[in-house]
């Protein structure tokens, strides 16, 4: 008899669920001044959602080819999307937590889940009425850009852990950045930058001090949660207003200025890169530069802040 191994670690179960709920309830959140952002001014809740199930009793799935306790991933989307008629809530994160909890009900072999949600973004487009534009409450535009994103990690006694998101911005500033004075060896050919056009492309992500602040199941002002629209607007503030010597110093501010404006966090932390061009020709008379797309190595910058 050959050597079992053991088996530390399983999961299984369904990724990019597509969700698309129209008539979903809409919340608010009161404003801050960073942002423009008071609440999705459409009720379409659109969501790609994973589900992973991790550990229980099937092992034997692996080890024997023995499916009887096997929930097939194609029960599973079909389980997300029924959920999705009957949840009352209006965000990502209790969407999830609802979720879970209606899994756990339905399986009794279930005991621990990741529940992953990424927004697909619309926006209402502007149309005329009379003298200005309105957003039209039946045309929404896709955005390719930014989107707001919830990651859970759910047992039978409730939340373990929640982490919520805004993925994918892009920022460039085209001056007012710099990166200078830098440890400078023989290995070392990049010049000293006093201004240069920052691109970063850059995953913001944030932990509540009481997770139930993000699950409110409510749809009116849901006081206390963090809209990840208005996380984008504050960032982008902050690249707008700060000088920065570095990315490490600008997602540091970034950091310091998302957990004061939003005291219910505990934690923020970032994954940035550095995407800045490459310059390629510039005309001293007109002051045009022309820059390209940089070599495939890129910057990596993280962050975590704890309050
Ligand atoms: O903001 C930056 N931080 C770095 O650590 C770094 N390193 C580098 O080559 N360019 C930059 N830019």
């Amino acid at each position: 008899m050959t050597h079992r191994p053991t088996l530390s670690a399983i999961d299984y179960g369904k990724g990019d669920i597509g969700v698309y709920r129209f008539a979903a309830p809409t919340y608010r959140v009161p404003a801050i001044p960073e942002s423009p952002f008071t609440g999705r001014a459409h009720d379409l809740f659109a969501a790609e959602v994973g589900v992973q199930v991790l550990g229980g009793p099937f092992a034997a799935a692996y080890t024997e080819g023995d499916n009887r306790n096997v929930v097939a991933t194609d029960t599973m989307k079909n389980f997300v999307l029924k959920h999705a008629l009957a949840f009352e809530g209006a965000t990502l994160e209790a969407f999830l937590d609802s979720l879970g909890r209606a899994f756990f009900e339905a399986y009794p072999d279930m005991e621990t889940l990741r529940l992953t949600g990424r927004e697909v973004p619309f926006a209402a487009a502007p149309v005329r009425q009379g003298e200005t534009f309105v957003p039209s409450p039946v045309l929404l535009s896709r955005s390719r850009g930014d989107c707001g994103a919830a990651a859970l990690l759910v047992t039978r006694e409730g939340v373990r852990e929640l982490e919520s998101g805004r993925l994918g911005l892009q920022l460039l500033k085209t001056t007012g950045s710099s990166f200078a004075s830098f440890a400078r060896d023989a290995h070392t050919t990049l010049p000293e930058m006093h201004d240069r056009p920052l691109l970063i492309y850059l995953d913001a992500f944030w932990r509540y001090r009481d997770p139930a602040a993000a699950l409110q199941t409510g749809t009116g002002e849901l006081t206390g949660y963090v809209a990840s629209e208005q996380v984008r607007d504050l960032l982008a503030a902050t690249f707008h207003d700060v000088n920065s010597r570095s990315i490490q110093h600008l997602v540091y501010e970034m950091g310091v200025r998302l957990l004061a404006r939003f005291p219910q966090l505990r934690e923020v932390r970032f994954e940035a890169q550095n995407r800045l061009w490459d310059h390629a020709f510039s005309d001293d008379e007109t002051g045009r530069k022309v820059h390209t797309d940089p070599r495939p190595p890129y910057g990596r910058i993280g962050l975590t802040l704890t309050a």
